[in-house]
């Protein structure tokens, strides 16, 4: 694989997770994840620059205005983001970065020099997403709600001619899961 970043997006429930756990499982020196900013403090054993990039709020809040993250989000009280340069680190330790990111994140990073592949990963049919969530067992009827309505913009947005340089319809776990460690490394397109 080249050292690409490689973004992964599509609904809540599409089997992004899924399948690239199994990327992962497969290929466990290939591939990583950029490691994530946050203001919260660590954890016992928790290493700064492995786990996170522990940074004051103040020290946040100046990388946001220096435009350093592709996004960033608050979630109880905490801050959270990742930057440019977190997925940088990953190409220069020689591996292909994966970012599981939303359409926010997405835009995002085509505004920067990273020059990332994007692949969107389609459920076969709304009908089926909603019943992914529900069989997932891991939200509440409110939160498969707001996921199912935010799954309409996404699937909008990667529905979209040149929003993306593949787009995967997770229908069967195998053929999806080809489909899609065939894009990432470059094999021969055999559609
Ligand atoms: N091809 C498939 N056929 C049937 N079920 C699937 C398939 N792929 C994934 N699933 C199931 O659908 C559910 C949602 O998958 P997963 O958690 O991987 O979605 P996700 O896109 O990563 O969601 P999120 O964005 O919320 O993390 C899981 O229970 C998973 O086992």
């Amino acid at each position: 694989a080249g050292k690409r970043p490689v973004v992964v997006f599509g609904p809540s429930g599409t089997g992004k997770s899924t399948l690239l756990k199994r990327l992962f499982a497969e290929h466990p020196q290939e591939f990583g994840f950029s490691v994530s900013n946050t203001t919260r403090d660590p954890r016992a054993g928790e290493v700064n620059g492995k786990d996170y990039h522990f940074l004051t709020r103040e020290q946040f809040l100046e990388a946001v205005a220096r435009k350093e993250f592709i996004e960033h989000a608050e979630f109880s009280g905490n801050m959270y983001g990742t930057t440019v340069r977190a997925v940088k680190d990953v190409a220069d330790a020689g591996k292909t970065c994966i970012l599981d990111i939303d359409v926010q994140g997405v835009k995002s990073v085509k505004d920067t020099d990273l020059g990332a592949r994007f692949v969107f990963v389609a459920p076969p049919s709304e009908e089926e997403l909603e019943r992914r969530l529900r069989s997932r067992g891991t939200d509440n009827e409110a939160s498969i709600l707001k996921r199912l309505q935010v799954a309409k913009g996404e699937l909008e947005y990667g529905n979209q001619p040149g929003s993306c340089d593949i787009r995967i319809v997770n229908d069967d776990v195998d053929s999806a899961y080809k489909t899609l460690s065939d894009f990432i490394f470059e094999r021969a397109d055999s559609s």
